[in-house]
């Protein structure tokens, strides 16, 4: 382990698009999304949605087929094999769902690389229908955060991650995101940590109106090219701080026992 954790926004971070409007386009209900979508949250929507594909016969293999086609960058996957081989802990961070993201990962051939999904639940039930379910449940608990929306607050995750973290003073945390929802948690990193906002996407909008309000470094990125040259950079930057911490403590060992030597070198001459 190379004590970097790198976690992941889902969609428009892994994946080029949101995977939930993926479904609902590709399969032809985005006008019925657009008219309720003033109605109800979207993640009430989005397990609403998957109801209404039901009931007009579209099976769950349907689905999963139009999920193996989202469109990714091809630089992406080469940029989590390095990660991962690195020595990197990866994991995701989503307000997608478990059912659209362990279906793509599978797909892919990457799921193994992540240590942890944080996502809202997503299941077929006993009838064939998809549900989705909010991460936090509002209505029981609301987490209270305001920058948040309801059924996810991305910074509480966090939280936990950081807690979860053994050696959390030495450990170094990377994390990826785009939309707004990555805001939040990117005001929980510390000094020692970096944020890697895209470029002209809403979080980064939200840094930039008051940057200092971070304490980890930002590094922007615009596509999947450049994503993979950022996360590479920034790992192999903490590397050489680290192989550096260990050469100036040499050093002081080294001056230590010179100077320790001296009086006996000292003593010895006539
Ligand atoms: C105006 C407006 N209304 C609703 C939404 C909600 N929304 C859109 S895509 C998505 C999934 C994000 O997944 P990930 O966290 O993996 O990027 C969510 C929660 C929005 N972004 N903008
Ligand atoms: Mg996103």
């Amino acid at each position: 382990m190379s004590g970097i954790v790198v976690v992941f926004d889902f969609d428009k971070t892994i994946v080029e698009c949101d995977s939930d409007n993926w479904v609902i386009d590709e399969l032809g209900f985005t006008d019925l999304f657009n008219q309720l979508l003033p109605t109800m949250p979207w993640n009430s929507l989005m397990d609403r949605m998957m109801m209404e594909l039901h009931s007009h016969g579209i099976t769950i293999e349907e689905i999963e087929k139009v999920l193996h086609r989202i469109p990714i960058h091809p630089r992406i996957i080469p940029a989590l094999k390095s990660a991962h081989a690195l020595g990197c802990d990866m994991r995701i961070v989503s307000d997608a769902n478990m059912f659209f993201i362990e279906t793509i990962l599978k797909h892919l051939g990457i799921k193994e690389y992540f240590s942890e999904i944080n996502t809202n639940p997503g299941y077929v039930n006993e009838e064939g229908r998809l549900r989705i379910l909010p991460y936090h449940d509002f209505n029981k608990s609301p987490h209270g955060c305001t920058l948040c929306p309801p059924n996810m607050c991305k910074g509480l995750i966090m939280d936990r991650i950081q807690d979860s973290m053994s050696n959390e003073d030495e450990k170094r945390l990377i994390y990826l995101g785009d939309g707004a929802g990555d805001y939040c948690p990117s005001l929980r990193l510390k000094e020692r940590d970096f944020m890697m906002p895209r470029k002209n996407f809403p979080v980064w909008d939200l840094i930039c109106k008051n940057p200092l309000l971070l304490k980890a470094e930002i590094h922007g990125w615009s596509d999947g090219e450049e994503q993979e040259q950022v996360l590479l950079h920034l790992i192999n930057k903490i590397e050489m701080d680290k192989n550096s911490q260990f050469i100036s403590s040499d050093c002081k060992l080294q001056i230590l026992s010179v100077s320790d030597a001296l009086p006996k070198v000292l003593s010895v001459r006539p």
